[in-house]
């Protein structure tokens, strides 16, 4: 079996020019904060992608970006400050933060309206308890490319490789919330191979260049690979699964690049629509 290629990069282009038509019809423009701490090269990258994104679906963007030394106590008054301007509708800060900033103090200070990535503990348990909330764009993303091809959830086994708070844990929340029976394997996972090739969807998420093979899967399965990782002799992008080989066993498969990440992108564009339009949490009980 060869596998249908999901390209996240063709269904972007989709999905953000029917964003770009809901924007027109809105009364306000979304308008989108990002803030960047340090030099990374990586996250200037992905900085600019998402600036780009948003010009081409109408969406405002304002890029902070500030050099490593910031202080904690000095980003905790600039989110304050964006919480309190009402022409911002969507904060994001980047991640990972330099050390001596705590990541989680950050987060739980963005506003919980405001909160596109969907990383404030207030979303994190409202996705939990299958409220609605703002859902971190990674995992929607994925949700939205198996959705598209036909792949439905319900009673299938959903396998993911990786628990971070980013992808891993809330990925495998949706999949549970869509009635898949969910397995977590992680770095203390014996036999990942065994549980791999369990899964009639497997999401792969740990960060590691082509640790899943042919060997981690079931045959006609559908595989998503989250991993980003840069070939350092190449300096090419590179994902957690073999594809090559992989894609003769799988029925479904995502590439790298081209697949998760511009999916991730747009789901945040679709969550700053989101919060423009401020109706999240209207119908609180
Ligand atoms: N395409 C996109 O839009 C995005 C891509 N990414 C990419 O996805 C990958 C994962 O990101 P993120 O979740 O933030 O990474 P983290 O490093 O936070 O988490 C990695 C997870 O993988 C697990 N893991 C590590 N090694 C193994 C192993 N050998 N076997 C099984 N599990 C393992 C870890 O286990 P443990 O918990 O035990 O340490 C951990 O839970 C990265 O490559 C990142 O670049 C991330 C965000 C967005
Ligand atoms: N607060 C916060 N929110 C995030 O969503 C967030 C973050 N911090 N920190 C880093 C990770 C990583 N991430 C990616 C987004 C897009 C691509 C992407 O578009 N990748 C392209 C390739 C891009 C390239 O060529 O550099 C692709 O896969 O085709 C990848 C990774 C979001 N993250």
């Amino acid at each position: 079996m060869t596998a249908e290629i999901i390209s996240g990069k063709e269904l972007s282009t989709q999905l953000r020019n029917e964003l770009a038509e809901e924007v027109q019809d809105l009364k306000v423009t979304p308008s989108l904060a990002v803030i960047l701490v340090g030099d990374d090269p990586a996250s200037h990258s992905y900085v600019r992608g998402k600036e780009k994104a948003c010009r081409t679906a109408g969406i405002h963007s304002i890029v902070k970006r500030h050099p490593t030394s910031l202080r904690e106590d000095e980003l905790i008054a600039e989110i304050d400050a964006l919480n309190e301007d009402s022409s911002v509708h969507g904060i994001l800060v980047q991640l990972p933060l330099p050390e001596h900033i705590s990541e989680d103090a950050v987060i739980e200070r963005i506003a919980v309206n405001k909160d596109v990535d969907g990383f404030h503990p207030v979303n994190v348990g409202r996705l939990l308890t299958g409220k609605k909330a703002f859902t971190p764009c990674t995992p929607l993303g994925i949700m939205k490319m198996l959705e598209i091809s036909g792949v439905d959830p319900r009673g299938k086994h959903a396998v993911v490789v990786g628990r971070s708070q980013l992808v891993g844990r809330p990925v495998g929340q949706l999949l549970l919330n869509k009635d898949a029976t969910v397995t977590y394997c992680h770095s203390k996972t014996k036999d990942l191979a065994f549980h791999a090739s369990q899964a009639d969807i497997l999401i792969a998420a740990a960060g590691r260049e082509g640790m899943i093979s042919e060997a981690h899967v079931k045959e006609g399965a559908a595989v998503i690979d989250v991993g980003v990782n840069r070939v350092e002799s190449t300096g090419k992008l590179t994902g957690d699964v073999q594809f090559e080989e992989v894609k003769e066993k799988a029925g479904w498969i995502t590439p790298v690049p081209g697949g998760v990440g511009p999916m991730t992108i747009t789901m945040l564009l679709h969550n700053t629509v989101e919060a423009a339009r401020g109706t999240m949490f209207n119908d609180e009980s």
